[in-house]
């Protein structure tokens, strides 16, 4: 019997012994999770699991994906953010970033404009019911441009400091707010933070757990390459990771990256976080949705 047989028909045996919820997605992840907790998003399974978005969860959950993630949670109602709260408590899964406070226009960290300053602030505060809402622990924070007329010393200084009054926000929480270097080669130019090692020495100079890194294996890919020993330098501060081939930002195996010695590596360090799969599929309708998931099992392989 196939992987593919094998679920289908230990998901239908489950329902048929009429067992719970919790029992089934416990079958499911002792049956079929990965050793890393990749986090689809949502319109990645569209086409296999229609448009309503629990559905698209159970699919996922069906197929062995314990987590997911969603850039864009802040923005949709509180209806629909309750509904999937209480959908992935359900299945078992569990809640990766969402988007707290991101520009890639204004100088918000980086600067000396204090009502761009308090915005970032608000956001952070705002950020906090999603979080709660949704049981997430991480969000993304995106530190705005550079600033063209300031020395890049100040720039950092700045961020430092707007950081630290972020974690003063979220540490009573134990939230984390996790930061994302872009990359300026193909899609950010401009951003203030592009660098791994940059991240780092923010980060230890914030010195919270409310602030560390995302991760990015795309972004890093284009900015700095040099991927598992830039990883290990940085591990320390590491708090997420995403993940997304290059070139073309889709899933593993269709670019340049050894996403199995890359993921690997990050599992045999006791990696326990989770692994957004913030990329596009490489091929359309439900064909490509079944290749993006064999991407992962491929990749999952060591
Ligand atoms: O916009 C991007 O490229 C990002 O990765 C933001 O999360």
């Amino acid at each position: 019997m196939n992987r593919r047989d094998f679920l289908t028909t230990s998901v239908a045996g489950t329902a048929a012994a009429g067992l719970t919820a919790a029992a089934a997605a416990d079958d499911a992840k002792e049956n079929s999770s990965f050793k890393l907790k990749y986090a689809p998003h949502f319109g990645m399974f569209r086409n296999s699991a229609g448009n309503d978005l629990v559905s698209q969860l159970e699919f996922a959950r069906d197929r062995g994906f314990v987590a997911w993630e969603d850039n864009g949670m802040k923005k949709k109602s509180v209806e629909d953010q309750e509904r999937i709260a209480k959908a992935m408590e359900r299945l078992g899964m569990q809640m990766g970033v969402f988007v707290a406070s991101a520009t890639f226009t204004d100088v918000t960290f980086a600067g000396t404009d204090k009502a761009k300053r308090e915005q970032v602030l608000k956001e952070i505060e705002e950020s906090i019911e999603v979080a709660k809402r949704v049981n997430a622990k991480w969000m993304t924070v995106v530190p705005g441009r550079y600033d063209e007329k300031l020395p890049s010393d100040y720039q950092t200084a700045n961020c430092i400091e707007l950081l630290k009054r972020c974690c003063d926000i979220l540490e009573p929480h134990d939230l984390v707010m996790v930061l994302e270097p872009l990359n300026h080669h193909t899609n950010h130019p401009g951003t203030f933070l592009y660098g791994s090692p940059q991240a780092y020495m923010i980060c230890r100079a914030v010195d919270s757990p409310s602030c560390k890194i995302l991760f990015d294996i795309y972004h890093q890919q284009i900015t700095e390459g040099n991927l598992i020993p830039n990883i290990d330098h940085c591990w320390d501060e590491i708090g997420y990771f995403q993940a997304g081939d290059n070139p073309g930002r889709k899933e593993p195996g269709t670019g340049e990256i050894n996403y199995r010695n890359v993921f690997r590596h990050i599992h045999a360090r006791g990696f326990d976080g989770v692994v957004g799969m913030e990329h596009g599929n490489s091929k359309k309708g439900e064909e490509g949705e079944e290749a993006v998931i064999a991407a992962y099992r491929d990749a999952d392989s060591f």
